[in-house]
């Protein structure tokens, strides 16, 4: 066993001339909340008045023991870490070290491996939802102990767990975050009263835009009656000109004249999903002809603020595949009706 920690209490007025263990905080609700003084800051007599104004009557002096991390070092190692592409370290303040984006993509967090950290008693990890859009320079996670100092081995056990995990996804680590490709794509419009023109097209509007917040775009939009072999020509077509996605909107309910479905499957698609547990969106279809996605749109996304397509949408422009079990794991936390 090394050398044990000590913590000294010392009052203000007899700690003039000794370091901080630790930032300390000031918090003014409404207005401010950080760090007053920074751990290590040698405490001057001038000091005296503005500890006491954030309610210091002691502060600590420390002597850290071999078996120890304080609070800094181990947030630091926990974020180096789970620490993947494209995510730089802010910190510590305050015993936190935060994990930001460098770049506009989809986050990707492990949601076991940051289970199994939070499991070990002390250690804190808090992250966004994995598959987040996230811009520039926002927080994915933020990492920290609960204690001012923490044994040195729960914080190895993090670092093995996620070195484990690491070693399994060719060196990625456990929080990521994927850059989005630029896709063309090819929009097809179904349905007899838009190509008929007794209805305005709103799919083309919405679907340009969603496509180009990825920093895609709709390579060219077609519109089409419901017949399946007019669909199908259309998914033949775009094939042939090597686009990189189809999307084919409407006709995707249980109408008659709903024939999206059978005319992607009958192009010779693979078809992952018909249907998804997300409301609204439930209709949508997920397919591949060869390695091309296909999606089925049906007419909420048209309508609807945030559908299952703005979940699916930025994972396919992120360059992922995607399998049914991304689908079928959508149903829980997936109602956003009348969310608002
Ligand atoms: N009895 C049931 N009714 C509905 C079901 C169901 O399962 N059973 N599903 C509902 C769901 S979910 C959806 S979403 C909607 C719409 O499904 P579709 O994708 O088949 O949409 P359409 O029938 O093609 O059109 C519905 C509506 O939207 C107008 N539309 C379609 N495309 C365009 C366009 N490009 N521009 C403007 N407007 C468009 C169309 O004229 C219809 O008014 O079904 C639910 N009902
Ligand atoms: O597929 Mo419809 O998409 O919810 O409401």
């Amino acid at each position: 066993m090394g050398s044990r920690s000590v913590l000294r209490e010392v009052k203000i007025e007899q700690a003039v001339g000794l370091p901080l263990a630790h930032d300390l905080t000031r918090i003014v609700p409404g207005e401010f909340k950080g760090r007053a003084f920074r751990k290590g800051h040698l405490i001057r007599e001038e000091d005296i008045p503005e500890l006491r104004r954030i309610g210091k009557e002691h502060i600590y002096v420390l002597e850290l023991g071999d078996d120890d991390l304080h609070e800094d070092d181990a947030a630091v190692c926990m974020a180096e870490a789970v620490r993947g592409s494209h995510i730089r370290l802010v910190g510590p303040s305050e015993g936190k070290v935060m994990l930001k984006s460098d770049i506009h993509g989809l986050a990707v967090v492990d949601q076991a491996l940051i289970d199994e950290i939070n499991d070990i008693e002390q250690l804190a990890m808090a992250t966004l939802p994995s598959h987040t859009v996230v811009s520039e320079g926002q927080s994915i996670a933020g990492t920290r102990v609960i204690p001012l100092l923490v044994a040195k081995e729960k914080v190895e056990a993090a670092g093995r767990a996620a070195r484990r995990w690491r070693d399994a996804h060719m060196g990625e680590g456990p929080i990521s975050v994927k850059p989005f490709r630029t896709l063309r794509a090819g929009l097809i419009t179904t349905g007899s009263e838009v190509y008929n023109g007794l209805v305005q097209d709103k799919f083309g509007p919405v679907v340009r835009s969603k496509l180009e917040a990825y920093g895609s775009a709709v390579f060219e939009q077609r519109i089409t009656s419901d017949g399946i072999p007019d669909i199908m020509k259309e998914i033949r077509y775009f094939a042939e000109q090597k686009v990189d996605l189809i999307l084919v909107s409407g006709g995707m309910s249980v109408d008659p004249d709903d024939r999206t479905p059978g005319a992607i499957k009958q192009a010779g698609a693979d078809i992952v999903s018909h249907g998804t547990p997300m409301l609204p969106g439930s209709m949508l279809l997920v397919a591949y002809l060869g390695d091309i996605p296909v999606v089925g749109l049906p007419g909420s996304i048209m309508h609807d603020k945030f559908t299952v397509f703005d979940v699916l949408l930025p994972r396919i422009c992120a360059g992922e595949r995607i399998e049914r079990q991304a689908i079928t794991r959508l149903g829980y936390g997936g109602l956003f009706a009348d969310r608002g």
